[in-house]
């Protein structure tokens, strides 16, 4: 039984996987997308998408962290791969869900969908050419339009060597619309034999609950739910180990959230430090009504300093 954050990119960036993986509950994180297309990129590059490298590949708080690609070229992408596990990378993570445009004009992410070949080409040739005790996963919603090819997807994608398939539980079209459509995990789970990790709208315990009798696995993947409510991977883990799953106090996070803060100013640009402190705090809003007072005070501010006295503030 596993509980890992999602890949987000632009969102779960190094800070916040720091962050949220000293707060208990997850077993493993992954990179925002590395997007390869046509040649090999430079060790500089991993090293600023996933710094974790330099710390055994793990977080400060010893969160194993896998390296994620998005891309189409099962060469470039093999070669990158390749490349990344001689800087450390413990897991390599092929991404096919990626909804954006830009990246599936130029062929990635969930584009990939309606061609279950090239999936499986990508997959042979990525595993093939990385260390044989490199585990290689995907990534993957239930299609591009349909659910139709979902579970051809899911074949091909363990058949060319994944060892673990995480299903976002939606299409390409249905974007991030609720509801996620759980039922379609278990489907999965029943044609392939490797262990399958459902993904998509699980915010509270509850939903966890749902998704877990829905799904029918074990293993569940946590993104946005976990950015709003940071202890909900420790109230899952709690709930498992027969423990009772308290709430994590705003008390509790408020510190974390001003680490996130001072880590945000001394790694990122001036200009760049606030946008990064208002997404996160945006998302908390869902959950902390505290967060929603000190969001209101914080959302038009640009300076810096005077955000460092808001966050220092005792907020009531
Ligand atoms: C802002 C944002 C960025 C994302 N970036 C990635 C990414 O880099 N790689 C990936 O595989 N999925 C990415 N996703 C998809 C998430 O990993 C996850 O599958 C999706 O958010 C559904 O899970 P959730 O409902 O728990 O958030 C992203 C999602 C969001 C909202």
């Amino acid at each position: 039984m596993q509980i890992a954050l999602a890949p987000m990119e632009g969102l779960v960036d190094e800070i916040l996987r720091d962050v949220l993986t000293r707060i208990g509950g997850i077993d493993w994180c992954v990179t925002e997308f590395i997007r390869v297309s046509e040649r090999l990129l430079p060790a500089a590059t991993y090293h600023k998408l996933a710094p974790e490298l330099f710390n055994g590949s793990r977080t400060q708080a010893g969160t194993p962290m896998r390296v994620q690609f998005l891309g189409s070229d099962p060469q470039c992408l093999a070669d990158n791969a390749a490349f990344a596990c001689t800087l450390g990378a413990p897991v390599i993570d092929l991404n096919f869900g990626c909804p954006a445009k830009t990246v599936n004009k130029s062929r990635g992410g969930a584009v990939l969908l309606k061609e279950p070949e090239l999936l499986h080409a990508i997959v042979r040739e990525v595993r093939r050419t990385v260390p044989a005790d490199i585990p290689v996963t995907a990534k993957m919603r239930l299609g591009f339009e349909g659910k139709e090819g979902a579970l051809d997807c899911a074949r091909a994608l363990a058949e060319g060597g994944a060892s673990q398939i995480v299903v976002h539980a939606r299409t390409k079209v249905e974007g991030y619309k609720p509801p996620a459509h759980w039922e379609w995990v278990a489907r999965v789970q029943e044609v392939v034999g490797v262990p399958v990790f459902a993904n998509g709208e699980v915010w509270t315990l509850d939903d966890w609950h749902r998704c877990r009798e829905i799904s029918g696995v074990d293993d569940i993947m946590l993104g946005r739910g976990l950015v709003s409510r940071p202890g909900l991977a420790r109230q899952i883990a709690a709930v498992r180990a027969g423990e009772a799953p308290a709430e994590m106090s705003w008390a509790e996070l408020q510190p974390l959230l001003l680490d996130f803060w001072q880590q945000a100013r001394r790694k990122l640009a001036p200009r760049y430090a606030p946008g990064r402190l208002k997404q996160w705090l945006a998302m908390l809003t869902r959950t902390y009504p505290e967060a929603v007072a000190l969001f209101a005070e914080v959302r038009r501010e640009q300076d810096c300093e005077r955000i460092d006295r808001l966050l220092m503030m005792p907020s009531s």
